[in-house]
């Protein structure tokens, strides 16, 4: 497959928007992308270990290349000047040297080069690179240029690149300007020229807006469409302002306590005989789960958006814990809807809300569970929506809700995938992660959708059995049907009522999942299985004795589905589970299901 090159970043979230690039270039050049030694050396620190970073010098002295190799440390030098052979041969990593195309014999003189590797670019203008020109591709026809060295660059964008790599067939493209949007890079265009690269139909499915292949959409009353509209505006715009994102992830580090620990699981990984177990620590998380990542997220837009007022549902009460606590750090109304069993199953919970300073309103009709929670609180925002904020807690809803609740929960995967690569030197086999309605799930998985070499399993509630009536085994068992505002799929009857949902796992007790979900699952990319209740709580004690670490019982039932994978994985294999969160609220739930625990 064509590798791609991401080049003059300057910025932490522009290197977190190419965590799947091969390569990140950073200019030393004179220009006005260039940066220090030390700024390249910090965001070094975050780019996963497989990933090449390439320094782009002009007529740089051998001690300049050699001070920034060792500095930041690069894997590869690119040289854009006039650079002499004995510059090329006394390089001691990689070189890449740059030739400007204008006539075929550019593209004769370029062959007596002694660099590893040849890049082929418009000729520079205001710089000696990164102009944005495109030079003609069809100089190279026939040229007999060793397609294993040669990087194509000048003038890429996510519409062209495709182009381009069909008719030039290079090792790898190589892009600054067409990522960006008024000289800045540009989060989405740097996203999506990778996925142009790297895939594939699928991808470009994925981005047609508000649909996940067919699931997904804006099934919502007249009432709310334009609140939703607005929705997607704002959203759009802070995807794009490095001021949101700079806020963003000061939250997460200095009140979440990000990053979290991808923790090696010895006793685990030794009990169940087969692959190394790592563990993906979002139980470590302020409030206990990784629902605050997207809370703090909703909640920074809702006050973009002039609203300081938020409606919440909650299952299992950790979305609504988590969002009670956000709106209290914030200074927010905060009123969240909670079905009356699952307010039975998670007092302390509710507590925590109450205490936090939240109104929990109980819902009696239908299951009064989750899904109940959700048409209370969708209700609610139809009659209060110029003022209030609907801080969705899953991958769920109408557009964009599931996107928006990726995109924050992405900050899973996108750790997990640096400090596997940081641990191991390479990408896991499998992640598991368990799936209510799915966030936990799509976060982790999102950064590794590409990788087609890692098995990514989504693990639903069987409850009491799939072949019984008490279970949320949504993918297993559902149909299509729109649900909260989206295509996906349901457990319906044949008339099209929704069926009521079965787990002992509060945050699982949901008849439906998130679009994205179940358009993975059609495609064959995402494996989805189904734990019953009592397998879950067996994997309860099983981690809590193994590793110290008490599991929700959402999280178990991933946990369970591990132990059924491990054995048929080998010891030099690798998998991931994500610990979406802490079973202290389940502790309830525990005792009386785990009487006479010796
Ligand atoms: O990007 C610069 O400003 C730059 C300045 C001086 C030498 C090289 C420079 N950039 C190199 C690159 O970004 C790429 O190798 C390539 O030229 C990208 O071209 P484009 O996509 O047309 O911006």
């Amino acid at each position: 497959m064509t590798k791609v090159k991401i080049c003059g970043l300057q910025e932490q979230r522009h290197v977190d928007a190419a965590s799947r690039a091969d390569a990140i270039g950073f200019v030393f050049a004179p220009s006005r992308r260039q940066v220090t030694i030390a700024q390249a050396a910090e965001l070094a620190k975050h780019i996963p270990a497989d990933t090449d970073k390439i320094g782009v010098f002009v007529n740089a002295s051998l001690e300049e290349i050699e001070d920034a190799v060792a500095g930041v440390p690069l894997t590869m030098v690119q040289l854009h000047g006039d650079e002499p052979d004995e510059l090329v041969k006394a390089i001691r990593v990689p070189v890449i040297q740059a030739f400007s195309i204008r006539t075929k014999e550019d593209v004769e003189q370029l062959k007596n080069s002694l660099a590893n590797y040849i890049l082929v670019d418009a000729p520079g203008t205001e710089y000696r690179g990164g102009s944005g020109n495109v030079f003609d591709w069809s100089l190279l026809d026939g040229a007999g240029i060793d397609p294993s060295r040669l990087i194509v660059a000048g003038g890429l964008t996510p519409e062209n690149v495709r182009a381009a790599i069909e008719q030039t067939t290079p090792y790898m493209v190589d892009v600054s300007s067409g990522v960006e949007t008024e000289r800045q890079k540009d989060v989405a265009k740097i996203q999506k020229f990778i996925k142009q690269v790297k895939d594939d139909s699928m991808e470009q499915t994925i981005e047609k807006v508000g649909f996940f292949g067919k699931y997904g959409g804006q099934f919502v009353p007249e009432t709310l469409m334009k609140a939703v509209k607005e929705l997607e505006d704002a959203y759009n715009e802070v995807k794009e302002d490095p001021e949101f994102h700079k806020e963003y992830h000061h939250y997460l580090s200095e009140y979440v306590g990000r990053e979290q620990p991808l923790t090696f699981a010895k006793r685990m990984t030794e009990a169940y005989g087969g692959p190394k177990i790592y563990l993906k620590r979002e139980d470590l998380n302020h409030t206990g789960a990784h629902k605050v990542n997207n809370a703090i997220g909703q909640a920074l837009l809702a006050m973009r958006m002039g609203k300081r007022k938020i409606v919440a549902e909650t299952g299992a009460g950790q979305h609504g814990v988590a969002t009670a606590t956000i709106c209290a750090l914030f200074d927010l109304d905060c009123v969240i809807f909670m079905g009356e069993e699952d307010i039975k199953r998670q007092q302390l919970n509710v507590f925590r809300m109450k205490l936090l300073g939240a109104r929990v309103e109980s819902v009696t009709k239908g299951s009064a569970t989750l899904k109940d929670a959700v048409n209370e609180a969708l209700r609610y925002w139809v009659a209060n929506v110029e003022d209030t904020h609907y801080l969705i807690g899953s991958a769920l809803g109408p557009h964009p809700f599931p996107t928006m609740v990726r995109d924050f929960q992405s900050v899973i995967g996108v750790e997990t995938r640096r400090q596997i690569l940081e641990k191991e030197g390479r990408l896991p086999d499998a992640i598991l992660a368990c799936v209510g309605g799915g966030s936990n799930a799509i976060g982790m998985f999102y950064p590794f959708i590409q990788d087609k070499e890692v098995k990514l399993i989504g693990v639903e509630a069987a409850g009491q059995g799939v072949d019984t009536d008490k279970h949320a085994a949504t993918l297993t068992k559902g149909t299509e049907g729109v649900l909260h505002g989206a295509l996906m799929k349901l457990l319906q009857d044949d008339a099209g009522q929704v069926q009521e949902a079965h787990s002992i796992s509060a945050g699982l007790d949901y008849p439906g999942i998130g679009p994205e979900h179940a358009y993975l699952a059609d495609i064959g990319r995402v494996e989805y299985r189904s734990i019953t209740d009592d397998e879950a709580l067996a994997a309860v004690v099983s981690m809590s004795r193994l590793e110290g670490i008490i599991p929700a019982l959402e999280t178990a039932h991933a946990i369970a589905e591990a132990e059924k994978q491990a054995k048929s994985m080998t010891k030099d294999q690798i998998l991931i589970i994500c610990v979406s969160g802490r079973g202290d609220k389940d502790m309830a739930t525990y005792a009386e299901n785990l009487e006479g625990l010796s």
